[in-house]
């Protein structure tokens, strides 16, 4: 006998969280609970705003026909809007028990602007340290000092960069420039520093600065290869599609001698606990980039190790079908 059921959550987030042109208030979504022979899967629906191409109403759409057809015992196949196929898969891959339970709960801390907060983190970082900056929000001189700034007082600091896209060339090369030379290859990698990935590709060619596609994986025309001055590709599952679709990804990732790095889309706990299970099976040496839990004002259902936000029972939830 096959169950399901389907809630749907809208978490308040911390004030001041911007993605690219709006604030988001709120991290609004699904959850979805198969069962079958007495065990249960778990999934989270969560399309980002400005970042998924599907809208939260498009989703819940495409969920309710999937589970119909599951639900009938007919074949459900995998669903071409990425975050259901994601949060459909990790409720298939609980079920089924291809999604291991171990976890990596490491994550790169993440640094918005104000380097302070970060030294504190970073102190009390067991391992390899690693954290990931936001450039390109502020003037690229100001970027370019945070950097020399944290790698200087850090030894053992590895830097991860993100500009989403946001420098001309001309920019860009600003920013290298008051990078201090010997800092530059602890700078693990620059994610999409310019608009086009011509551009990014000359910039690293140009400063030596390793880059990461981030944006550029789920662009079409995209092909995971070794190029020179490409460090990494970075997975964010929600806008990728299936946790077999990213494996495939990370797996091509891995043979092209790249790191692949699993990151958040601002899931919730629960999403970000089993990303955190992805992470730990298929990139077990590289800290996948989940520091996004404090952004909100709440955990759901399942808890992230260490944390002290209150956790939202699965009672609290709207119910959009159950059967
Ligand atoms: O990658 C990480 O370490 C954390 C996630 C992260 O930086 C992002 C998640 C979602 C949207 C963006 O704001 C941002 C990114 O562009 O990578
Ligand atoms: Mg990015």
């Amino acid at each position: 006998m096959r169950k399901v059921e389907l809630y749907r959550f809208s978490l308040p987030m911390e004030a001041g969280v911007i993605l690219r042109n709006q604030r988001l208030k709120t991290r609004d979504g699904l959850l979805v609970c198969l069962t079958e022979n007495g065990k249960q899967g778990w999934g989270e629906i969560s399309p980002l705003p400005e970042f998924s191409e599907e809208t939260l109403e498009e989703a819940e759409a495409a969920t309710l026909g999937w589970l119909h057809s599951w639900v009938n015992g007919e074949q459900a196949f995998e669903s071409a809007l990425p975050s259901v196929a994601f949060g459909l898969s990790c409720a298939m891959g609980e079920l089924s028990g291809f999604l291991p339970q171990k976890a990596d709960y490491r994550k790169a801390p993440l640094c918005n602007g104000d380097p302070d907060e970060l030294f504190a983190v970073l102190g009390a970082m067991p391992g390899e340290k690693v954290a990931k900056v936001k450039v390109g929000l502020y003037e690229a001189v100001r970027d370019g000092m945070i950097v020399n700034l944290l790698l200087e007082a850090i030894p053992d600091l590895k830097l991860r960069l993100d500009a989403n896209r946001s420098w001309t060339r001309a920019k860009a090369d600003g920013f290298a420039k008051y990078v201090q030379p010997q800092f530059r290859d602890r700078i693990q990698f620059l994610e999409e520093p310019c608009k086009t990935r011509d551009e990014s590709r000359d910039f690293s060619r140009e400063t030596g600065i390793a880059i990461a596609w981030d944006e550029s994986v789920r662009e079409a025309d995209f092909e995971v290869e070794a190029e020179p001055g490409v460090a990494a590709i970075v997975i964010k599952p929600t806008l990728v599609g299936s946790i077999q679709r990213c494996h495939m990804l990370i797996d091509q990732a891995h043979k092209a001698g790249l790191m692949a790095v699993i990151s958040s889309s601002i899931e919730t706990s629960l999403g970000l606990t089993q990303l955190a299970r992805m992470a730990a099976w298929l990139t077990p040496d590289t800290i996948p980039g989940l520091d996004t839990l404090s952004l909100m004002q709440s955990q759901l259902v399942r808890p992230w190790p260490d944390s002290e936000l209150p956790v939202l029972d699965v009672d609290a939830l709207e119910v959009v079908w159950r059967r």
